[in-house]
């Protein structure tokens, strides 16, 4: 299956209209092959685009291939066939001297941080600064600025080992910056800090985003990093796009088996219940069933009328109303019997009124 993000309706008619900053078309990458060494096709027909200025999300499972298509972007992997564009420029084709200015232009944060423990934040920072031959006074102009951008203002003098998580990866954010780049690519960026910090490092994308007019390409196996920021989400399984649209459409509504597991996994289902969920129901189970309210659905009381509907056997789980790209959404989990005829009218519940529903499996 090939899928092309809808990315046209991103931001204004004005981003809708110019040409995307990263697109693939039919990229394959594969390993290995040479000296008799077995082949491993990493990536199969890609076909993806970001639009300028907007923030999107690859979400896939570890090995999915995510962090190969990253590396396409800024010309650390070379693709086995396709094309990846770049700003208009085809990565492919560059030379080592493009690849350089390529990668002024492409910043990149990472799962650990990767910053210098020898070298102080601004140090850090300026590092980027230095290999481009930038003198120091202008240095000293940039990286202050870039410091009190991502909030550390105060902490220009200490090293690695003196900063949290969340501040290291600030430092790597303001290091990403230094070169004024139109593009971000962001590898796991949160996987390694708490939940807090994880939404504070995304407040902070989002900022850059909006005040810089910075595209952010990150890549994640979390549903909720993706739901928190990006406009469009892909999800890919072993190597292939699955899935791809607007973030709240395809959580909303997800069509593929990877993206409801994946959705699943972020719902705060206790672990017991999680645990215990079934594909196909035994005599005397329950479904266990998600809501989606949104649009014309978000604030009507569907619950009452549904637990009218099916009889007092409806159990509430788990629920949440969120924004997903600064639209309202509503999501309940609840269990009913799964009893053919129950299930039967929670259907025709569903067909009568638009809501959006997902079985997510079945527990005793
Ligand atoms: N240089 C390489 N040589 C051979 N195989 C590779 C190479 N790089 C990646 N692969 C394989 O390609 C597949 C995709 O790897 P990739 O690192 O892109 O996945 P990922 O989705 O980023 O996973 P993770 O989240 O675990 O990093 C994996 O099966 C991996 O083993």
């Amino acid at each position: 299956m090939t899928l092309v993000t809808a990315v046209a309706d991103a931001a204004s008619p004005d981003v809708a209209n110019a040409a995307p900053m990263v697109s693939f078309e039919k990229v394959v990458k594969r390993f290995g092959g040479a000296s008799g060494q077995p082949e491993f096709t990493a990536l199969d027909g890609i076909d993806f685009s970001v639009a300028r200025g907007s923030i999107a999300g690859i979400i896939g499972r570890s090995g999915a291939g995510k962090s190969t298509l990253i590396r396409l972007v800024n010309g650390l992997e070379k693709a086995t066939s396709g094309t990846v564009v770049v700003d208009g420029v085809e990565v492919g084709g560059l030379s080592e001297d493009g690849l350089r200015s390529l990668r002024r232009q492409v910043g990149m944060i990472f799962q650990h941080f990767n910053l210098l423990s020898s070298r102080t934040a601004f140090d850090n920072v300026a590092l980027p600064l230095e290999i481009a031959g930038v003198d120091k006074a202008a240095i000293k102009a940039k990286v202050g600025p870039l410091l009190d951008l991502v909030g550390l203002g105060d902490k220009a003098g200490r090293y690695p080992s003196e900063l949290s998580g969340g501040q290291k990866q600030r430092v790597g954010i303001a290091r990403a910056l230094a070169t004024d780049p139109k593009l971000l690519l962001s590898d796991e960026a949160t996987s390694a800090l708490d939940p807090e910090t994880t939404h504070s490092i995304l407040d902070l994308l989002k900022r850059i985003n909006a005040e810089l007019g910075l595209t952010v390409l990150l890549i994640t196996h979390e549903m909720e990093v993706v739901k928190t920021v990006a406009s469009h989400v892909a999800v890919i399984d072993a190597g292939r796009i699955v899935e791809a649209g607007r973030t709240f459409e395809v959580y909303a509504d997800p069509r593929h088996e990877t993206t409801r597991t994946l959705l699943a996994s972020s719902l705060n289902l206790p672990e017991w219940l999680r645990n215990g969920i079934k594909r196909q129901p035994s005599a005397g189970d329950r479904a266990l069933v998600r809501l989606v309210f949104f649009g014309d659905t978000a604030f009507k009381p569907l619950t009452g009328r549904l637990v009218a509907e099916l009889g007092a056997d409806v159990n509430i789980l788990a629920g949440a109303i969120e924004e997903i790209a600064g639209e309202p959404f509503g999501s309940l989990v609840v269990s009913y019997s799964a009893d053919p005829a129950v299930m039967a009218r929670a259907q025709q519940f569903y067909a009568e009124t638009g809501l959006k529903t997902e079985v997510l499996g079945y527990v005793a």
